[in-house]
């Protein structure tokens, strides 16, 4: 909680205007039973009219005080609880971008889906709240008690005894419902989640006819999410007759004896009416505590789960002594003994790995589905870091340059084109930012989508729906290679990213990357692919099988040998 507290640090002006007009509202909430006495017993009893004007004007006075005081502390409590709430997202946002992906297995993205909305709109809301009247609500009961005590000490003393016992009952709840509103909001990333992936998935719900088992992976999970609410809501909930039970028996007390007091002179009519007032105010806030609590304990939950992200660190990071203007020149890429295993797992995925790539050279991966090119791929960019061994590039541990410098020379096309929402050119654009129309059109043309992209009626301006969705897989594929290749890069990885084209259009894109000076390597299934390669680098289970020429292996490696002929097995039969 002090975490997210401290973020209220920049607004302690604002916090302070609007804490200062409470309190000036809380004052004349406080002083108005009091003036209701002195109205009672020193005009309506003693009959002097002039006493009843002048104390009710000046009430009216306080009231249009209280009430302008109101208007000006909404104003800044919603400053202070808006731009509070802007600051922990963008804080948050700055967060996860720097998290590696051993990070994100911590927090899956639905969930910070919810943290990054509904949590800080939690936290928003309470402190807004916080600040336009539920600070008043303990100020109030403390007031309201110190005020009956001076307005009458003796009747005021059942106040002293109900009062603080119904306090601790609060506090109590509170701290139940804390940890019942925590699980709620881990259940509502639960139905977010769901509803993330139903849809991201619906084209395939839909063609595999899984809309009812869909349906009900959401019921199930919307109705536990309802039940624990409910279930919280429902410990909320009895403290409130619970509350009102005891203050009206504090109320039937202070009638009881206050009506003794008057007959035998310890109080006067005006004073028991004062305390009556003050009890009846005490309890009208302490109903309300309910709210107040439920809004509280579902605020430290959700203030826990943001101080959980933002307490993490980014466990992939520069190293102290890495250097910024390292420039890869060559190209030449080593993996020296390099053994992984992904967070959170136990089983090797690359084992004792080492082999070298010349400046320049075009290197096909190829291996069973499972094999691990795709993690050999991640740890080029430290996507990852490796857990065992090193990686070279021009002799140089990659550690040793700065994660940004690295990421900038490599071009990486990941398996699954990504694309974004926006005009098709910055996506392009976001290989080489000042990339120029030329350049862009250049790595277009080269990666064989331009001709495509200018038949759109908006050509480069043609506006992409969410991950590229108005276009085909194999035209995705390629804008993301044009993306890669736009920066030029001396390093290029190609994950499986050919494989929707056709064997003339790859053939084309693969003839035009000659005209880069540039490293390449290429994951394929495609035996064809393999063969236009310099070296081909065969995986089995996380271990080099074998590695050379495609003449070589087919002399060497009876595996090759095996994937070559059943390939070629299935052209034929074509
Ligand atoms: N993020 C991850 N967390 C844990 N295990 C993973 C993760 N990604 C991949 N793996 C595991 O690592 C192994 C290698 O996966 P990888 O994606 O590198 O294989 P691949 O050879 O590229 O396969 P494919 O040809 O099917 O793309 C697999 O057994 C996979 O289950």
């Amino acid at each position: 909680m002090k975490k997210v507290l401290s973020f209220l640090g920049p607004y302690r002006i604002a916090v302070g205007v609007a804490l200062f007009f409470t309190l000036v509202e809380l004052g004349v909430e406080l002083i108005q039973p009091f003036l209701m006495a002195r109205i009672i017993d020193d005009g309506i009893m003693a009959e002097d009219l002039s006493v009843v004007l002048l104390w009710g004007g000046i009430m009216v006075g306080l009231s249009l005080l209280a009430f302008v005081s109101g208007i000006i502390n909404s104003f800044y409590a919603a400053h202070a609880s808006q731009s509070t709430g802007f600051d922990v997202r963008s804080r948050i946002f700055e967060k996860v971008q720097s998290f590696s992906f051993s990070n994100f297995s911590k927090f899956p993205t639905s969930s910070l889906i919810t943290r990054m909305t509904n949590d800080i709109t939690q936290i928003q809301n309470t402190i807004f709240m916080s600040l336009r009247i539920m600070l008043r609500a303990p100020l109030l009961i403390i007031g309201a008690v110190i005020m009956a005590l001076i307005v009458n000490f003796k009747l005021a003393l059942i106040l002293l005894v109900t009062v603080p016992l119904l306090v601790l009952f609060l506090i109590l709840v509170m701290r139940k419902a804390g940890k019942l509103f925590r699980s709620v909001q881990e259940r509502l990333d639960i139905v977010n989640s769901v509803m993330q992936e139903n849809l991201a998935g619906i084209r395939l719900i839909k063609a595999f006819l899984r809309r009812k088992h869909e349906a009900k992976r959401f019921t199930n999970a919307s109705a536990n999410l309802r039940d624990r609410t409910v279930s919280a809501l429902r410990l909320i909930e009895i403290a409130m007759p619970v509350t009102l039970l005891i203050m009206n028996i504090g109320i039937m007390a202070i009638l009881w004896f206050g009506t003794f007091e008057v007959q035998t002179g310890g109080a006067t009519v005006g004073e028991v009416v004062a305390i009556i007032n003050y009890t009846m105010r005490i309890t009208a806030v302490l109903s309300v505590f309910s709210m107040i609590i439920m809004i509280f304990s579902r605020f430290k939950a959700s203030a826990e789960r943001i101080a959980d992200v933002l307490n993490t660190d980014a466990d992939l990071t520069d190293l102290d002594h890495s250097d910024e203007n390292i420039q890869i020149l060559e190209g030449r890429i080593a993996f020296k003994n390099v053994s992984f295993t992904y967070p959170g797992t136990h089983v090797p995925v690359l084992k004792n790995l080492s082999f070298e790539v010349n400046p320049g050279e075009r290197v096909a991966i190829l291996g069973a589905t499972g094999s691990g090119k795709s993690t050999l791929f991640q740890l080029i960019p430290r996507l990852y870091d490796v857990d065992e061994g090193k990686i070279l590039i021009d002799n140089r541990n990659i550690t040793t340059m700065k994660l940004q410098n690295l990421r900038k020379q490599i071009g990486f096309v990941p398996q699954e084109a990504m694309l974004f929402t926006g005009p098709l050119k910055d996506n392009i654009l976001w290989g080489k930012e000042d990339a120029s129309m030329e350049e862009m059109m250049e790595a277009c043309r080269n990666a064989q989508i331009h001709e495509t992209i200018i038949e759109l009626p908006n050509k480069y301006d043609t506006l992409l729906g969410q991950k590229g969705v108005n276009l085909s897989g194999g035209q995705k594929q390629r804008l993301s290679i044009a993306r890669a290749l736009v920066r030029k890069p001396k390093i290029l990885l190609l994950d499986d990213s050919t494989s929707a084209l056709d064997v003339k259009t790859e053939r084309k894109l693969l003839d035009a990357l000659n005209d880069y000076q540039c490293t390449t390597l290429m994951i394929t299934q495609k035996m064809s692919t393999t063969m236009n390669a310099d070296t081909i680098i065969l995986l089995d289970e996380g271990e080099l099988l074998a590695k050379g020429s495609h003449d070589e292996l087919m002399n060497t490696s009876s595996l090759y040998r095996k994937i070559y002929e059943s390939q070629l097995g299935e052209e034929r039969k074509e």
